[in-house]
């Protein structure tokens, strides 16, 4: 038996880090929705009850350091399954940028296997799970557009964006969440206004969106990787509605509105950067 999985990347329209808590983490307030990049999640059942994973990505471990191996274990441990699976993943999603690849990769791995194991865990229960094995692994269970707090792990479903052109453009450069939220220092950070992001949402407001898009980690990537900044300058010059980077980075997304000018902006990058995509937004959540 063969189950497929959809595991789309998430853009963050806006991320504000309030501080930093006893535990290391900080707590944050972000404004996240799916979009139509994704890697392929194949599951194959194995009688033999062993966790295989497969991927033809150079940039994945193929053990269990894949968090989509942490995902098929987490679950199989807690819900005592003799059963086995090969998972191999069609990777899309650029590692390390930004965009939750890993995270929606185990996120799959945990909706998928519920299936091919049968163990009618709800959504919340996965997504709970889910935030054992990483802060966006709990969002990307459900997908959509949602408004997560805590350390990211809350979630609070929203209406999906207007529909629009994503371009997204990913400098050479791998960035480490870690390193950036160690980097980041609270005081003069920039916050952006996540009430008004929600309203904006609400509301339906193209316009709105675009002017409250923010992400406080933005400057610290920044300053680490200059590069981020040309690619930002270079979609406002092709006339982008809105320009932010996702996550920690170093991915730079453009929200465009209009077909020409997202084609215009794809072309002025792809001499520019490797790995530039242009995609709609999904918007939608998974509610079974
Ligand atoms: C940057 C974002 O991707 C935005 O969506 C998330 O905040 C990070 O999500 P993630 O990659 O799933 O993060 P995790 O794997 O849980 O944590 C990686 C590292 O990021 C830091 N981290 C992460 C989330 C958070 N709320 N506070 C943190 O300080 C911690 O140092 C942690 O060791
Ligand atoms: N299935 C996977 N796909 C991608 N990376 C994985 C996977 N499993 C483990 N990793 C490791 O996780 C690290 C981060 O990868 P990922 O692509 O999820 O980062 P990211 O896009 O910055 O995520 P986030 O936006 O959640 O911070 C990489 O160094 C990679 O080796």
């Amino acid at each position: 038996m063969q189950i497929l999985e959809k595991a789309p990347a998430k853009i963050n329209l806006s991320l504000d880090v309030l501080h930093k808590r006893e535990d290391g983490f900080h707590e944050v307030e972000m404004v996240m929705t799916t979009i139509d990049l994704a890697d392929r999640i194949e599951l194959t059942y194995k009688p033999d009850g062993k966790i295989q994973v497969e991927s033809e990505s150079r940039f994945v471990p193929n053990d269990e350091r894949n968090l989509a191996y942490r995902a098929a274990k987490l679950l199989k441990d807690r819900y005592r399954v003799a059963h086995g699976v090969k998972i191999f993943i069609e990777k899309n999603i650029p590692v390390a940028a930004g965009l939750a690849g890993g995270s929606s990769d185990a996120a799959a791995v945990l909706r998928g296997l519920n299936r091919l194991w049968g163990l009618n865990a709800s959504m919340k229960e996965l997504a709970e799970l889910g935030a054992e094995i990483g802060s966006d692994v709990s969002f990307c269970v459900y997908g959509g557009t949602a408004l997560a707090t805590g350390r990211g792990e809350k979630i609070q479903h929203l209406p999906a964006p207007p529909p629009c052109w994503v371009v997204l453009a990913k400098p050479s450069v791998g960035v480490s969440t870690h390193s950036i939220y160690q980097a980041l220092s609270l005081e003069n950070a920039f916050h952006p206004d996540t009430a008004a992001m929600v309203e904006a949402l609400r509301t339906d407001s193209f316009e709105r969106i675009c002017s409250e898009v923010g992400n406080t980690l933005e400057a610290v990537t920044v300053g680490l990787h200059a590069e981020v900044d040309q690619i930002k300058e270079q979609m406002r010059q092709g006339g982008a509605d809105a320009v932010l980077m996702s996550g920690s980075g170093p991915t730079v997304f453009s929200l465009v509105a209009q077909d020409a000018r997202a084609q215009r902006i794809y072309n002025s990058l792809k001499g520019f950067c490797a790995e530039v995509y242009m995609v709609r937004m999904l918007g939608y959540r998974e509610t079974t």
